[in-house]
């Protein structure tokens, strides 16, 4: 199986992924420069990861979403290409339109770094077919901007379609996100935005594994 990381300006977790993603596929993803285009035919995985694109002006991925590169994902996604952005990645697919809603300043107003306890509210998607419904894991987030919200159309049209990946469980949520929601899935169901670091987590030099089963699934290495 093969991944493909994008790499741009400011973004700090994109070794963290890299090695993530090499040490669950056994070999190196793609990495791509947010100019280029050519993302591989035989990459089954496109991962955006976390930082502070263009540090975080005008928005948190604002910048980023309207790079050269996003064109290559969108084509990509829209092939049915699985899709995962955490963190600054999620807020780059948000601001692209590959994601619905907005993801605002937390509501305490400040950077939040922690271990929140995540449920897998659908075992059901592409990417968490390998843990079981209503599994309660541990993640480790790091931001200032994952309050998410959507207008209440979009989020009764999230919820109903099953399209809630994540949800922060036990009170542990840490921006003031609508619904608890750390983590969605597109109406296809291809593409996943999640703001916790599922790549912090994935052997047990990292203190625990609970985020390996994330790109398993994703990279369709567990039964969905
Ligand atoms: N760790 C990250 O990806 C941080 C995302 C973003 N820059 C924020 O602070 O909200």
């Amino acid at each position: 199986m093969k991944a493909a990381v994008l790499l741009l300006p400011g973004l700090n977790r994109d070794r963290d992924m890299i090695a993530a993603l090499t040490n669950i596929c056994g070999q190196a993803p793609q990495t791509v420069w947010q100019t280029e285009t050519g993302i591989d035919d035989d990459v089954d995985l496109i991962v955006i990861p976390g930082g502070f694109s263009y540090g975080d002006y005008l928005r948190c991925g604002a910048i980023a979403a309207r790079m050269p590169v996003m064109k290559a994902v969108r084509e990509k996604a829209e092939k049915g290409v699985r899709v995962i952005g955490v963190c600054n990645g999620f807020q780059i697919l948000v601001e692209a339109g590959l994601l619905p809603g907005a993801l605002m300043r937390n509501a305490s107003l400040k950077f939040v770094c922690r271990e929140v306890m995540l449920e897998v509210t659908n075992a059901k998607t592409a990417f968490t077919g390998g843990y079981s419904q209503g599994q309660i894991i541990r993640c480790p987030v790091a931001h200032h901007d994952g309050n998410y919200f959507a207008d209440s159309a979009t989020l009764g049209d999230l919820e109903a379609n099953g399209q809630v990946a994540f949800r922060y469980a036990n009170g542990t949520n840490p921006n003031g996100s609508v619904n608890d929601i750390a983590g969605i899935v597109n109406n296809a169901g291809n593409v996943l935005g999640m703001m916790p670091h599922p790549e912090n987590l994935i052997e047990s030099a990292h203190g625990g594994d609970d985020g390996r089963a994330l790109f398993e699934s994703a990279l369709g290495l567990v039964a969905a």
